[in-house]
């Protein structure tokens, strides 16, 4: 199938639109790819960094309130001979753990609610003696951070910190618990005010994989491993342990870069998600930039090429045009411009050398269709063209014309003799002699085998013809030298005058009415008869009309 342009400046101008699209793709491709992956591990290690921030954030929160838990417990502790009731008091006293703490109460051993900061008629509603952070705190004697669950008062996700208080004798007298909402606007506000994008969010998932902050509030407190759909692959590596950025998928199937942390107070660990949309959307603008600008470099170059392609073709065209007038004849070779030093000069004066080539080959050959290839002298083709035109003259010039007609004598028996290739180098001779004993204007040409014939013009008198040819019969008398020694060779001649009234042909025939008159008078000799006046004089006879 033929897919390209059908001309040159057409495949020119696509050539150099492909290959402009070619290097501004590669151009572009060279300079935003690696420019990809800089700015996607640059994206991802602002998210490790952002991580680590909030993450040292959270854990300062939890951090404060368990050293605040921690000093007010050792407050209790130095206080002489504490019974439970001063336990409320000494919570009331301590402002500050309103501010920090949803709530604080204070168990006694045996896990019941003895005083209640938040609600003083609260005291022995409730008991913490089966709950394992409360066990954990006592068995430990340290502080313990719960996991998060809903609070039954606010019904928001909550954690407890708690903290003991130690007698003198080194037992728990009784446990603090501070309660904790997680949405509290200043426990978790700091780190989601810090989100990289719109559509960038955290999550928090304890240690069993419990949503402890998710934006979707649904998710909250439910566990990953037990939510529909599983677990993702980012979220499973987080939870075993991975820190750092990665490009993964999110539950809704979205691209994102995460990144992940874990918090080292409570080992939480911290996720960002940034969607890779909007992470790369001044990469995308920039990308559809280039786009616009590859597709504007390409027809721009496109309309380049084909302006620079018609322009540098123009001399071509010319070319083209200048070659069609030589065929047509319209020109001359001249008009070939082969002075130019560029291609289309080469191509001139190629042009120019066939052109010329092609003119000596018809030179050749016209001179071959008019050469008698043996002797070299003009063949009948040529001599009946030029006796017309010799008789046209002497018409013209009111002066004589001879025609002779000359035949070699015996010339068969010269071949039989001696060989064909003798009786050619008689011929060529012959024909030798008969050029040099003409004048330079009289035309001699050979008809056939033995047969030859000279016009001669300006002949003013047929008195002239006898000594003419005395002379030329003189000049073959001699002996002819060749290979096979010397020959005696004669002609007989037969002779036309015209005073240009007769026609060529008859001419001819008069000549050679003379040459069989003169072969029959002996040979060696010539015959003449007046053309004109035999036409005259022998229209009654009527053989040769004018
Ligand atoms: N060597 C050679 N012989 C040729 C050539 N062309 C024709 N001939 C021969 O020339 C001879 C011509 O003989 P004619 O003119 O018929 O007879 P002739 O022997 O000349 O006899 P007369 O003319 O009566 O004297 C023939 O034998 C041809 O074969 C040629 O080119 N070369």
């Amino acid at each position: 199938m033929h897919i390209l342009p059908r001309t040159l400046k057409a495949r020119i101008a696509l050539l150099v639109s492909v290959l402009a699209l070619a290097s501004a793709l590669l151009a572009s491709l060279a300079v935003l790819y690696p420019m990809e992956r800089q700015m996607r591990a640059l994206v991802g290690e602002q998210q490790v960094a952002l991580l680590a921030s909030a993450a040292a954030a959270l854990d300062q929160q939890v951090s404060d309130r368990r050293v605040l838990l921690r000093a007010i417990a050792e407050d209790a502790a130095r206080v002489p001979g504490l019974r439970s009731a001063g336990l409320q008091p000494l919570l009331e006293q301590h402002a500050v753990l309103r501010d920090e703490f949803d709530n604080v109460v204070v168990f006694d051993r045996a896990g019941s609610v003895i005083a209640n900061l938040a609600n003083r008629r609260g005291v022995g509603d409730t008991t913490a003696a089966n709950t394992r952070t409360f066990r954990e705190t006592v068995d430990t004697r340290e502080g313990v951070i719960s996991p998060p669950f809903r609070s039954p008062l606010s019904g928001k996700p909550s954690i407890v910190l708690t903290e003991p208080v130690i007698g003198a004798n080194g037992d728990v007298m009784f446990v603090l618990g501070g309660a904790l909402s997680l949405v509290n606007a200043r426990f978790m506000g700091q780190f989601l005010a810090a989100r990289p994008g719109p559509s960038a969010y955290f999550y928090l998932i304890d240690q069993r994989g419990t949503i402890i902050y998710h934006p979707d509030a649904s998710r909250v407190l439910h566990n990953v491993w037990r939510e529909p759909g599983g677990v993702t692959e980012v979220t499973r590596r987080a939870l075993s342990g991975f820190e750092g950025w990665t490009e993964g998928v999110t539950k809704e199937g979205r691209s994102a870069l995460i990144a992940a942390t874990h918090l080292r107070r409570t080992g939480w660990t911290l996720t960002v998600v940034y969607p890779v949309a909007e992470a790369f959307a001044p990469l995308r603008q920039g990308e559809s930039a280039a786009r616009m600008s590859t597709a504007a470099v390409t027809l721009l170059a496109t309309a380049a090429g084909f302006y620079l392609a018609s322009v540098f073709l123009r001399p071509l065209g010319r070319l083209h045009r200048r070659v069609d007038m030589l065929v047509a004849g319209t020109a001359d070779i001249d008009v070939l411009d082969s002075v130019r030093s560029d291609e289309v000069g080469s191509l001139s004066r190629a042009f120019f050398a066939l052109s010329q080539q092609r003119r000596e080959a018809e030179h050749r050959l016209a001179l071959l269709s008019r050469t008698d290839t043996l002797t070299g002298l003009h063949n009948r083709r040529m001599f009946e063209a030029e006796l017309p035109a010799a008789l046209a003259r002497a018409r013209r010039s009111h002066t004589g014309l001879v025609l002779a007609f000359l035949d070699v004598d015996h010339f068969k028996r010269i071949n039989d003799t001696f060989g064909h290739a003798t009786g050619d180098q008689v011929l060529c001779e012959f024909a030798r002699r008969l050029l040099g004993s003409v004048r330079e204007v009289d035309t001699i040409a050979r008809l056939a085998g033995d047969e030859f014939v000279i016009i001669f013009e300006n002949i003013d008198s047929e008195s002239r013809v006898a000594p003419m040819m005395e002379k030329l019969l003189d000049t073959i008398r001699e002996p002819f030298v060749c290979g096979a020694g010397p020959l005696a060779v004669t002609t007989t001649v037969g002779v036309a005058f015209s005073a240009g009234k007769i026609s060529a042909d008859n001419l001819l025939k008069v000549a050679d009415e003379a040459l069989y008159g003169a072969k029959a008078a002996g040979r060696d000799t010539w015959a003449f008869r007046d053309g004109d006046i035999r036409c005259q004089v022998s229209s009654v006879e009527a053989v040769l009309p004018v």
